[in-house]
Order: C-alpha cells, then sequence, then structure tokens
C-alpha cells in the first residue's frame, strides 16, 4: 500500500469529509447537473413522474443548454427547445440558448467547472470537465434528473489508474494524437469504470485545450472520469482567461494506483481512428492516400482556439481541394469570436472552408453535413461507428484538427507533418497567446 491520496480520492474526501473505498457506492453532493437539447426532455419526464417537478435544489448549479440541434433543423427540435426555454424561465436555472455553444464548452468558456468540483451531466462528455481537475462525468437524465432535485448523485467510487505522460511531445502532436494513442493501446473497454489520472512532467507542455480533448475521449476507453491535476497550467489558465484563482490540487506522490500506464510522448506520431471503431488506431502514414469527401473541423472534443489555429497554419494559403466538403464549427460564441479577433475565421473562409459555431451538427448526424452512402469522412470528433455522421455505409477517420486540415488542403489522408511549417508548436499553454496569422 501507498501512503498518501490519489486525485480521485482527494475529490471525494474534499465531498464525504473521509477517503472512500474503492467500489463503495457513495452519494456526493453536486456542484453543477447539466442537460441539453438531446436528453432534458427524458429528465423532465422522470421529473413528472416521481414528483420531482416542484424542487431545484440550486438554480444557479443546474443548468440547460441547447446545442445538439442548434438551430433547430426539424420543427420537433424547435418545439423541445421552447419547452426548455420556458422551463428555464420559471425555474431560474442556468441557460444557454442556440449558438451559446456545445455544453462541454461553454461549461469551460463560464468556469463552471473548477478544480475540486463533483459535476453531473446527461451526456457522456461530461467527462471534458476532468481536464479542470473536478470529477466530472456523464449519467443518465433520470440520473440528472434526481441530481437537479437534491443536489445530490450516487457513484461507485472508481479505481484508480496512473496515466504518466513522460518527456515533452514533438510540436506536431496534439491532445488528440495523444488519446487516441492511449485508446489504440488499452482499447475501447479498457477502462471501465475506472478513473484515469494523467500525470507526469509531460502535463507541462500540455494545454488546457488539449487537456480537454484527452479528458473528452477518456469515455471512449470506458472511463468514469480522466482526470487532470490542478498544476500550474490550470492556475495560470483560470488567472489568464477568467480573472479566477483557484487551488492547486494533485495527487500524492506517494498515492496508491490499482493500475499504471506509461505514454512516452517523444515518440509519438500523429495517428488516427480508422472506422469502424475508436480503438482501430494506425499512424496517419499507414492511411495516407484514403479519398476524402468530407472533412469536420469541431465538436466538443475538438472545437477549441488551438484546434482551429492548428488548421490555420495548413490551411493559411491553401484551398480546400475541389470536391471536398471541409466544415468548421467552433465549439462556441466565445471561441469563435476569439478566432474571429485573430484572423483565422478569414483564412478558414478564404480557404474554401464552410464555417458556422455553438453546435454538435455533423459530429452526431444531426444537421449541416451529413455522410452519404460510400462517402469517407476525416473528423475531428469522437465516435466513428458505422452510421454516426450519416449513411451507415460511410465511413470516418477520427483525426486532430491539424491531419483534418491536411486531409482538406489534398482531399486526401495526408501527414499533417507534409504541410506543417517545420517549427510548428500545435499545442500552446500560454493562455494569453494569440495567433499571428
Ligand atoms: C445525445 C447524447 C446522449 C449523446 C452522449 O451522451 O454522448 C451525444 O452527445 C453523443 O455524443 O452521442
Ligand atoms: S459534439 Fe458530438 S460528442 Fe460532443 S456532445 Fe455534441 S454530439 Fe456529443
Amino acid at each position: 500500500m501507498g501512503s498518501g491520496l490519489t486525485l480521485t480520492e482527494k475529490l471525494f474526501k474534499g465531498k464525504l469529509g473521509r477517503v472512500p473505498e474503492r467500489g463503495e457506492i457513495a452519494v456526493v453532493p453536486v456542484d453543477l447537473v447539466y442537460a441539453h437539447d438531446g436528453t432534458f426532455t427524458l429528465a423532465l419526464e422522470v421529473m413528472k413522474k416521481t414528483q420531482l417537478l416542484d424542487r431545484i435544489f440550486d438554480p444557479d448549479k443546474v443548468a440547460l443548454f441547447i446545442d445538439h440541434a442548434a438551430p433547430p433543423p426539424t420543427v420537433a427540435a424547435a418545439m423541445v427547445h421552447e419547452v426548455m426555454r420556458r422551463f428555464a424561465r420559471e425555474r431560474g436555472v442556468r441557460f444557454y440558448d442556440v449558438g451559446t455553444g456545445i455544453c462541454h464548452q461553454v461549461v469551460a468558456d463560464e468556469a463552471l467547472a473548477r478544480p475540486g468540483m463533483f459535476i453531473v451531466g446527461a451526456d457522456s462528455h461530461t467527462v471534458t470537465g476532468g481536464a479542470f481537475a473536478a470529477f466530472a462525468t456523464g449519467v443518465g437524465s433520470t440520473d440528472a434528473a434526481v441530481a437537479m432535485a437534491t443536489g445530490k448523485i450516487w457513484l461507485r467510487v472508481p479505481e484508480q489508474v496512473r496515466v504518466r505522460l513522460s518527456g515533452e511531445p514533438p510540436g506536431y502532436i496534439m491532445g488528440k494524437d495523444i488519446v487516441l494513442s492511449i485508446i489504440g493501446k488499452v482499447g475501447s473497454d479498457g477502462m471501465i469504470y475506472k478513473a484515469a489520472e494523467f500525470q507526469g512532467e509531460g502535463l507541462k507542455s500540455i494545454s488546457m485545450d488539449s487537456r480537454m480533448t484527452i479528458s473528452n475521449m477518456s469515455v471512449e476507453m470506458g472511463a468514469k472520469v480522466g482526470l487532470f491535476p490542478s498544476d500550474d497550467v490550470t492556475v495560470e489558465w483560470f488567472r489568464g482567461v477568467h480573472g479566477l484563482e483557484v487551488p492547486r490540487l494533485e495527487p500524492d506522490p506517494g498515492a496508491d494506483y490499482d493500475d499504471e500506464l506509461e505514454v512516452e510522448l517523444p515518440s509519438l506520431e500523429p495517428v488516427v481512428a480508422a472506422p469502424p471503431n475508436v480503438d482501430n488506431v494506425k499512424p496517419v502514414r499507414e492511411v495516407e492516400g484514403v479519398e476524402v469527401n468530407q472533412v469536420f473541423i469541431g465538436s466538443c472534443t475538438n472545437g477549441r482556439y488551438e484546434d482551429y489555429v492548428a488548421a490555420a497554419r495548413i490551411l493559411k494559403g491553401r484551398r480546400v481541394k475541389e470536391g471536398v466538403r471541409c466544415i468548421a464549427i467552433p465549439a462556441s460564441r466565445k471561441v469563435y469570436e476569439r478566432l474571429l479577433r485573430n484572423g483565422v475565421i478569414d483564412i478558414l473562409v478564404k480557404a474554401g472552408c464552410f464555417v458556422a459555431f455553438g453546435t454538435c451538427g455533423p459530429c452526431i448526424g444531426a444537421h449541416l453535413g451529413l455522410l452519404g452512402e460510400g462517402e469517407v469522412a476525416v473528423s475531428t470528433s469522437n465516435r466513428n461507428f458505422p452510421g454516426r455522421m450519416g449513411h451507415k455505409d460511410s465511413r470516418i477517420y477520427l483525426a486532430s484538427p491539424a491531419t483534418a486540415a491536411a486531409a482538406a488542403a489534398t482531399g486526401r489522408i495526408t501527414d499533417p507533418r507534409e504541410l506543417l511549417p517545420p517549427d510548428a508548436r500545435l499545442m500552446v499553454v500560454d493562455p494569453s497567446y494569440s495567433y499571428k496569422p
């Protein structure tokens, strides 16, 4: 047995006043509960059936987002949105209407996730909040409804795995390459119901944008939560972006983990998850030349500032290949505005991209770019099972924004190193960094 606590244990201790056993069912107070237009109506039904409808434990800690089908592509969607608007108005809960952004990104934009918090959302990618040293996890609509009413959630305390990131990554590596490489190693069921804790000296070169990508995809290997500590990068980010002072929160050096995994960052190369599974991970160079019909740069996985700057480094002065549709959907209005100020949107539009913002769109095959039969996409999103983005016989390669932009420029899967400036460093840790085209 080691002495000292893991980050997961510290988080539970912060809420319960004691360290629970692994496997124990703990009832934990939550700091934020959220749902979106894909899940809220189910939660509402549960509230109606269970007489929880009249209770909201704290309207400031409950948030509703319209992001999955926004603006409404169907009459049915428009009506769901209206139900949510009315509920939010009547109950005074936080409400983010069409165009604000994808829920997990808005949580970051508004600093709703902070070190030490417990967060549940009726969406599997709620794990994105783990980037901020918050125990953030997805729950079903029933659990979300109960948490909205009572302010509590039940959780089985997960086993804990240390994922040690060593060394410094090459400049062309992004968070997406890191997390896909890990998923390729452990498999899509490699971390079921475990807490993945990212640690090691490599952390200092991993930006908050990329940490969010890594936490976001932790659920694609089954993890309950994908946790980063609150370290210098985190503290500087909250200071620079939000003017907030947040505590450092790190595991003790002698903490006791159930398992351990080592990732050597210097040896990573650009990778894709080839269809039809997220763990079918290969170096980009092994699939180079595959022709593509659509490129999607966006989603809660890769719809951030760093992601479009990486794409702009490739698309500046180039054109999207004829016959390819390149769809860029920054995850929120805030991200979009920052890109606009820094000339990145200009580069994307001039290159021939279709640009929108603040919605899931093609990620879930809802709208703004579905795939036809036999079509091939390179997408920066997180799931590539058959039919995810349209026709069941279309194929999706998941990749980093740099790899996606390289495919847009050439019309084929292309190693981004062939098009990037040799000194490019795609993960940018400094929160005040602004791109100079
Ligand atoms: C609609 C929602 C329940 C779903 C999720 O939880 O992940 C969606 O966001 C997705 O990415 O498939
Ligand atoms: S962007 Fe995609 S993965 Fe993320 S919440 Fe929306 S549908 Fe789910």
